[in-house]
C-alpha cells in the first residue's frame, strides 16, 4: 500500500546546521498493517510522517502510495487519502463550531464534495457514532467545552468519517493523562477494526508499542533498526526491546518515558 524506497531527509543541506534526518529508510507497508513506530528523540519518527504526508520534500528516494508514485505530490493532495492526528488535541477540530458542524465538516471531507445536508438519518448516525466517546448527548456543544481527551475522540472519529485509506497517529494520546489516554487508544483500536484501517502510531509508550497492532518499527538516527511483526512481536516486552535496542547499536535506549514503562 505504501512503499517508501531509500528516503533521505537532509535538513540546511551545505550548512554549519545540515542534518541528516532520514537516512535511506525504506519501508513496505500493507493493507491492514497497523504500525507502531518507537525510537529515542530525534531519531526521525515525525520526520517520517511529515514525508509520508508530503509536509516536507524528500531530499532523496521515491514514495508510493497504492503502486501510483506521490513522491512529488503535493501535502494538500495527499491529504485526501492520509488522516493524520498530531499530539495536541485542539488541532483537529474547530473550537469555535458545534460537535455537529465538526462531524459535518469531515463527512463532507470523506463524501468528497457530494452535496450533504443534516437530516433526522444523519443526526442519528452522528449520534450512534458518538455513543462509544460519551458524547452522544453534546451534539450542539462548542468543540471548546470538551475536554482534551474527548476532543482527541471527536478528532479520532472525524480523521476515520473523512475516509483516510492511511491513518497517521503522532503520539496522539501523550498529552493526555493516563486515564483519557487509555480511553483515545481503546477508540482508536475500535475505529481501526470497523473500518479496517491501515494506520502508523508514532508513540514513546513502549508497552502500548507493544500492545497494540500487527507490527512495531524502531528508528534511531534516521534508520529503522528493527522491524517485528507476528509472532515474534507478541513475545516481546519493554525489557526485551530495550535490550534488543543495547545489542544492536551498542548504546543505551536514551528514553526517559519508555523506561518509565519497564
Ligand atoms: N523542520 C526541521 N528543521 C530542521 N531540523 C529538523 C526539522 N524537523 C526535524 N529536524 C531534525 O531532524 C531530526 C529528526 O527529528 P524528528 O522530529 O523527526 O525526530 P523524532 O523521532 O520525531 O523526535 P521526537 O520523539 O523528539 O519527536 C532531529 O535532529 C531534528 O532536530
Amino acid at each position: 500500500m505504501l512503499e517508501l524506497k531509500d528516503i533521505s531527509k537532509v535538513f540546511y543541506p551545505g550548512t554549519v546546521n545540515e542534518k541528516l534526518a532520514l537516512d535511506s529508510v525504506s519501508l513496505n507497508i500493507a493493507q491492514g498493517d497497523v504500525v507502531c513506530i518507537v525510537g529515542s528523540n530525534g531519531s526521525g519518527k515525525s520526520t517520517l510522517f511529515n514525508i509520508v504526508c508530503g509536509t516536507y520534500p524528500v531530499t532523496g528516494g521515491t514514495i508510493h502510495f497504492n503502486g501510483e508514485d506521490v513522491t512529488h505530490k503535493p501535502e494538500y493532495r495527499r491529504a485526501r487519502t492520509i488522516g493524520r492526528i498530531f499530539q495536541d488535541p485542539t488541532k483537529g477540530t474547530a473550537a469555535g463550531m458545534s460537535v455537529e458542524d465538526n462531524l459535518i465538516t469531515a463527512l463532507t471531507k470523506g463524501m468528497r464534495g457530494l452535496k450533504f445536508s443534516l437530516n433526522n438519518e444523519r443526526r442519528e448516525f452522528f449520534r450512534e457514532q458518538l455513543i462509544p466517546l460519551g458524547l452522544d448527548t453534546r451534539l450542539k456543544d462548542n468543540v471548546g467545552l470538551l475536554s482534551g481527551g474527548q476532543r482527541q475522540a471527536l478528532t479520532l472519529l472525524m480523521t476515520v468519517l473523512s475516509q483516510p485509506k492511511m491513518l497517521l497517529l503522532d503520539e496522539h494520546t501523550a498529552a493526555l493523562d493516563p486515564g483519557n489516554a487509555q480511553v483515545v487508544m481503546n477508540m482508536t483500536e475500535h475505529f481501526i477494526s470497523q473500518f479496517n484501517l491501515t494506520a502508523l502510531m508514532i508513540t514513546h509508550n513502549m508497552q502500548h508499542a507493544i500492545d497494540f497492532g500487527t507490527r512495531l518499527v524502531m528508528m534511531d538516527e534516521g534508520t529503522i533498526i528493527l522491524d517485528v511483526s507476528g509472532e515474534e512481536k507478541k513475545k516481546l516486552t519493554v525489557l526485551k526491546l530495550v535490550e534488543l535496542f543495547k545489542s544492536i547499536k551498542n548504546k543505551t535506549y536514551a528514553s526517559d518515558e519508555a523506561l518509565l514503562t519497564l
